[in-house]
C-alpha cells in the first residue's frame, strides 16, 4: 500500500490559485545575494534621502586614492538594471528611478519549493513574457536628491548605477533579452537645469533628454501621488499630523503651490487640465539664500535647525512695538503679531553679529513661509477653492514651516480654506517626468497595488547621497556597525517625546521649541520605496472597502504608542536569539542579528520622535516592520526549528484528537472544534506572557491545560449563534452548509494541527469547500502557505477526509488506495477540496486591502471567511465587516489589549460570529 505523495505546490496544472507562495509582495525582496563586494572598499557610509543606504565612494574609495575614476563593483548589480526621470531645479536635482530583479521572484522563503529545472525554466519564461508585455511589473520606484550645485555627485551616481545604460531608445526599459547599450540612452527631464545642462549630460553620459514641461510634470506627479498613494497628503496643526483621505473621484479642483526655489501656484482642474495662475519669486531659494548670507549656514537644515532656537521679536517689528505693548483690536491684530519682518533691525544701530543666529533664522522662516501662505490664500479666494496642496522642497517635512503656512490660510481664509502637505513633498516634478515615459502606465495602476516599504536607513534619512546604495549583506552590517561608532547613537525609544511640534505657527513667539531637529534631519518625513505589486488586490468581501481600516490599534495615541514599543523594545532580545539560532549561531549570524537589533531599534526610535513619518501608524505596521527588517538582514524564517518541532509534537496526537471527536455527536464536536481551535491559538511566540509559559511546560502540557480552561461563556461569546447556523434550531431542518470557506490561519504547530486541521475536517465533511490561506512569508512562528503541505500530508495519512480533500485539491497525488484508519469515514461520498493559498503577506496580520490575486480569486465563491489569532482578528479586522459569514476566533495573550479592548483578562477568548453584511 502506497502512502500519499506530495506534490510541489509550484505545480500550475493542479490549480492555478494554488501556487503558493509566488505572488509574495515580499518575496521580491528575497534576492539572492550576489557577489559580495569586500567591505573595505568602502570608507565612508552615508543614508539617501529615500533611506537607502549609500556609500560615499568618492571619498578616498576602492582603497585606491590615486585612482580617480574608479570602476565601480556594484553588489548585486543584476538586480539594478534600471532607468530614471530627472527634474533639474535651481537648487535641487530630483532622481526617481525604477529597479526590479532580473530573475523572476519565484521563491518564496520557508521550505523551498521542490520543483524541477524543467518547470523553473519555464515559470521563468513566462516571466519574461509577462515582464515585456507589462514592463512596470513587481518593480520599485526610489526617490533621491542631489544639489544643484553639486551636479557631479548625480553624474557619477546615475553612471555608478549604470541607470543610462537601461533606458533604451525604443522601450525606454530594460529588457533582459536584449543585451544592454551605453549609447543613446533617452532619458525624460523636466525643470530648468533639463535645458541648462542638457549638454552636460550628453557628453558625461551620452545621455539625451526628452524634455517635459515642468508644469505639466508638476501635476501630473501630484494627481498620480493623490490617487494612489493612500497616506499622501496630511494637514499640519500645531504640531499635530493628520493623513487626509483623498477621494480619487473628487480630488478637483486644488491650488497645488510647488515652493522650490521660486514658488508657482498652479490651479488644477483634472489630469493635464491645469493653468498656472500665479507664481512669487520669494520662496525657498531666497530663505536659503539669505541664510547662508546672514547666518554663515553651510547647509538648508542647519538654517532650520537654528530657527528652532530662535526668537524672532528681537528681529522682527511687532505691533505691540509700535503700539506701545498694545494690541490693535479693532483691525483684529494681537500685540505679537509680526507687523514688519526684520522691521526692528532699523531702530537699533546693532550689526549684524550683534543678533542671535537663532532669531534671524526664526524670522526669515517665518517671513518667508507667511508670504507664500498669504500669496496662496488670496489665489485660493479669486479662484474659488478650498484645498491647497504644498509641494516643493522647501516644506522639508519641516513641522514649524507647515505649523506657520497653516496658520497663515487658516487665518486669512477664517477657517475656510486649509492647507495640506505631501509626503513626496518635492518629487512631484521627477515622478510626473517619469510617468510621461509612455509605456509605463503607472497610471493604471491603483493604491492595493503600491506597497511603500522603510528599509534600514530610512530613520537615518536626510543626507545626502554620494553613491551606489549598499545590497550586500555585509555591507549592511558595516554600515550598521559604523553609525553606531559615529556616535549617532540610537538608543530604546522610552521614554518617549513629547508631541514633535516645534512651535505653533501663530502670529506670537514659538511655543514650544524643545526639540530641536537633529543634525542628521531626521525630522523630515521619510520617503520609503515605493513598491509596485500589481499582483495585490482588495480582498472583494469587505463590505465597506472605503470604510476599512485594518488596525483595531491607533498609535497616534501616545499612551498605546509607548506601550507597545515597550513591548517591541523589550521582546527584541529573545528574538534576535531565536533568529541568530535560526541560521546556525555561527558568527555571521551574531553581527547580523546586533545589525538587525540595532535597525529596528532605529525605526522605533525614529518612529517614537515622529510617528507619522511613515505614514500612518497602526500596530500592524510596526509588527510587519519587524519581519521586513530581519528579512533584510537575511533571517529567512527564524522560527523555523521551533515550528518544525511544534508541528511534530502535535501532529503525533492528531490521531488521538480526531478519534475522540468522532465519538461526539454533532452539537458536541462543534463545541470542542472551537474551543479547540482557542485552545491551540495560544502558540504564540509573538507574545510576551506566551513566551514566559513556554518555559515552563511542553507543548502538550500548555494545550491541555489551556482547554482545561476554555470554559464558555467566553469574553466575546457568538457560539449560540454560530451553532444555530452550523446545525439549526429544534427540529427544524439543518441549514445548508457554506459552500467554501477561506480560513486565515496564525500559528504552526498546535495551533494550525491541533486547532485549524480538526475545523477544517468537519467543514469539509459538512460538505464545505476548504481554502487554507497562509502567510506568503514567515512572520514570527506563523505558518506559511509552503509549510503545510507536509502538514497536510502527515494529517491525511490518518483520516480519510482529508486525504481525499487535498487529493480533490491537488496537494497529493494517489487517489487510489487509502492509508486510513478511521473506518467511520465513508469512502464513497465525494469530499470537497481541500486548497492552499499564500496570502500575499509576511505579517502576522492581515490588511485585506492587499491580498494575493490568488487570494482574491478564491475569495470570489467563498460564503465563510474564518480569521484566527489575535493579530488577523483583534489587531486588525476586529472591527472589519464582511459581505459573507465571519468568524473570527482568537485568545487573547496580551493584557493591556484584553482590558481595553474587551475589558477582560489574559487569556480571554474571542468568538465573534457575524452573518453576511449584504444586503
Ligand atoms: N538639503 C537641501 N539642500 C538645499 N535646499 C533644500 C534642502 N532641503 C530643502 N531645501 C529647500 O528646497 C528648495 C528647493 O526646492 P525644490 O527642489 O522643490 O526646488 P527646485 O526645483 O530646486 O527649484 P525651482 O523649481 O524653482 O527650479 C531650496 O531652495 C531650499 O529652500
Ligand atoms: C521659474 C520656476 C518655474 C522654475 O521652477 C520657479 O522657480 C518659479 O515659479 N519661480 C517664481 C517666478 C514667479 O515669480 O512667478
Ligand atoms: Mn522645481
Amino acid at each position: 500500500m502506497q502512502g500519499p505523495e506530495m506534490v510541489g505546490p509550484y505545480d500550475r496544472k493542479i490549480w492555478r490559485r494554488n501556487v503558493v507562495g509566488s505572488n509574495s509582495r515580499r518575496s521580491l525582496e528575497q534576492g539572492s545575494e550576489g557577489k559580495e563586494a569586500s567591505l573595505s572598499l568602502f570608507s565612508q557610509f552615508v543614508v539617501s534621502s529615500s533611506g537607502e543606504i549609500c556609500v560615499d565612494w568618492q571619498k578616498d574609495c576602492l582603497g585606491s586614492t590615486d585612482d580617480k575614476n574608479p570602476a565601480i563593483v556594484l553588489p548585486n548589480q543584476s538586480d539594478e538594471l534600471c532607468h530614471f526621470a530627472i527634474d533639474i531645479g535651481g537648487s535641487l536635482v530630483k532622481l526617481v528611478y525604477f529597479s526590479r530583479q532580473t530573475e523572476p521572484p519565484l521563491v518564496c522563503a520557508g521550505s523551498p519549493p521542490r520543483k524541477a529545472a524543467k518547470d523553473q525554466d519555464r515559470a521563468k519564461e513566462a516571466y519574461y513574457e509577462g515582464w515585456r508585455k507589462h514592463p512596470i511589473l513587481g518593480g520599485r520606484l526610489h526617490f533621491v536628491k542631489f544639489e544643484t550645485a553639486k551636479l557631479n555627485e548625480c553624474l557619477d551616481f546615475i553612471q555608478s548605477k549604470k541607470l543610462h545604460c537601461t533606458n533604451l531608445p525604443d522601450s525606454g526599459l530594460f529588457d533582459p533579452s536584449v543585451p544592454g547599450s551605453d549609447e543613446g540612452a533617452i532619458v525624460k527631464a523636466t525643470g530648468g537645469g533639463a535645458f541648462k545642462y542638457a549638454e552636460v549630460f550628453k557628453e558625461r553620459l551620452g545621455v539625451t533628454f526628452d524634455k517635459e514641461d515642468e508644469m505639466d510634470c508638476l501635476v501630473a506627479g501630484a494627481n498620480f501621488l493623490l490617487r494612489a498613494i493612500r497616506y499622501e497628503a496630511f494637514t499640519h496643526l500645531e504640531g499635530h499630523k493628520q493623513f487626509v483621505q483623498i477621494d480619487r473621484d473628487d480630488l478637483f479642483p486644488y491650488l497645488l503651490v510647488n515652493i522650490g526655489s521660486g514658488v508657482s501656484l498652479i490651479k488644477v482642474d483634472g489630469d493635464g487640465v491645469f493653468e498656472r495662475v500665479s507664481g512669487t519669486n520669494l520662496g525657498g531659494g531666497t530663505f536659503w539664500g539669505l541664510g547662508r548670507l546672514l547666518m554663515k549656514c553651510k547647509t538648508f537644515d542647519e538654517i532650520l535647525e537654528l530657527s528652532q532656537g530662535g526668537d524672532n521679536s528681537s528681529v522682527d517689528m511687532l505691533v505691540g512695538d509700535i503700539y506701545g505693548g498694545l494690541e490693535y483690536s479693532k483691525i483684529g491684530l494681537s500685540a505679537t503679531t509680526i507687523a514688519s519682518s526684520f522691521g526692528k533691525v532699523i531702530s537699533g544701530d546693532k550689526d549684524l553679529s550683534d543678533y542671535r543666529r537663532e532669531d534671524i533664522a526664526l524670522s526669515l522662516l517665518r517671513m518667508v513661509s507667511y508670504n507664500i501662505g498669504h500669496i496662496a490664500y488670496l489665489n485660493a479666494l479669486q479662484y474659488g477653492l478650498k484645498r491647497i496642496f504644498f509641494g516643493g522642497f522647501f516644506i522639508r517635512g519641516h513641522a514649524y514651516t507647515m505649523d506657520t503656512i497653516s496658520f497663515a490660510i487658516n487665518f486669512w481664509s477664517k477657517g475656510e480654506a486649509q492647507a495640506m502637505f505631501l509626503r513626496h513633498e518635492g518629487y512631484l516634478g521627477a515622478l510626473g517626468a517619469f510617468l510621461s515615459y509612455d509605456k509605463h502606465d503607472l497610471n493604471a495602476l491603483t493604491a492595493h497595488q503600491f506597497v511603500e516599504r522603510f528599509p534600514m536607513g530610512a530613520p537615518y534619512a536626510g543626507g545626502e547621497i554620494h553613491g551606489p546604495p549598499i545590497r550586500d549583506l555585509n555591507e549592511k552590517i558595516s554600515w550598521m556597525d559604523r553609525f553606531m561608532k559615529k556616535g549617532i547613537e540610537i538608543t530604546a525609544p522610552i521614554p518617549m517625546a513629547a508631541p514633535t511640534t516645534t512651535g505653533v505657527g501663530g502670529f506670537g513667539r514659538p511655543l514650544s521649541r524643545a526639540l530641536s531637529l537633529r543634525s542628521d534631519s531626521s525630522a523630515a518625513l521619510s520617503v520609503g520605496v515605493l513598491h509596485l505589486v500589481p499582483t495585490l488586490e482588495s480582498f472583494p468581501l469587505l463590505a465597506d472597502p472605503s470604510g476599512y481600516e485594518p488596525n483595531t490599534i491607533d498609535l497616534s495615541d501616545l499612551s498605546e504608542r509607548e506601550y507597545w514599543f515597550n513591548i517591541l523594545s523589550n521582546t527584541l532580545p529573545d528574538l534576535v536569539e531565536k533568529a541568530v539560532a535560526s541560521e546556525g549561531g555561527t558568527d555571521n549570524a551574531k553581527k547580523r542579528g546586533d545589525a538587525f537589533a540595532q535597525a529596528f531599534r532605529a525605526h522605533l526610535t525614529r518612529l517614537s520622535e515622529e510617528p507619522a513619518a511613515y505614514g500612518k501608524l497602526g500596530l500592524a505596521n510596526l509588527l510587519e516592520l519587524r519581519e521586513e527588517c530581519l528579512r533584510e538582514f537575511h533571517f529567512t524564517d527564524a522560527y523555523r526549528a521551533i515550528k518544525q518541532r511544534e508541528n511534530e509534537a502535535a501532529l503525533a496526537v492528531l490521531p488521538d484528537l480526531l478519534s475522540e471527536l468522532d465519538t461526539m455527536t454533532p452539537t458536541e464536536r462543534i463545541l470542542a472544534l472551537i474551543e479547540g481551535l482557542l485552545a491551540a491559538n495560544i502558540f504564540d511566540w509573538g507574545s510576551k506572557a506566551c513566551v514566559e509559559l513556554y518555559r515552563s511546560g511542553t507543548i502538550m502540557e500548555i494545550y491541555r491545560m489551556s482547554r482545561d480552561k476554555m470554559k464558555r461563556p467566553w469574553r466575546v461569546d457568538d457560539f449560540d449563534l454560530l451553532k444555530k447556523r452550523w446545525i439549526g434550531e429544534g427540529n427544524n431542518t439543518p441549514p445548508k452548509p457554506h459552500k467554501r470557506a477561506l480560513l486565515f490561519v496564525d500559528n504552526a504547530g498546535a495551533d494550525i494541527v491541533l486547532g485549524v486541521i480538526p475545523f477544517a475536517r468537519e467543514l469539509l465533511q459538512r460538505g464545505t469547500e476548504v481554502v487554507l490561506v497562509a502567510n506568503s512569508l514567515p512572520a514570527i512562528n506563523d505558518v506559511v502557505a509552503t509549510d503545510i503541505p507536509p502538514i497536510i500530508a502527515e494529517a491525511a495519512k490518518h483520516c480519510d477526509v482529508l486525504r481525499r480533500a487535498a487529493v480533490a485539491g491537488g496537494l497529493l497525488t494517489d487517489a487510489v488506495s487509502s492509508s486510513s484508519e478511521s473506518s467511520q469515514e465513508s469512502h464513497n461520498e465525494s469530499v470537497p477540496a481541500l486548497y492552499i493559498v499564500a496570502s500575499g503577506s509576511g505579517s502576522p496580520c492581515i490588511d485585506f486591502r492587499q491580498v494575493s490575486s490568488e487570494v482574491a480569486e478564491a475569495a470570489k465563491d467563498a460564503d465563510l471567511v474564518v480569521l484566527e489569532g489575535m493579530g488577523r482578528a483583534v489587531h486588525t479586522n476586529f472591527n472589519a465587516k464582511f459581505k459573507c459569514d465571519v468568524l473570527k476566533l482568537a485568545m487573547i495573550k496580551n493584557q493591556r489589549l484584553a482590558e481595553k479592548l474587551l475589558k477582560g483578562s489574559l487569556y480571554d477568548c474571542v468568538c465573534r460570529y457575524e452573518p453576511s453584511q449584504e444586503v
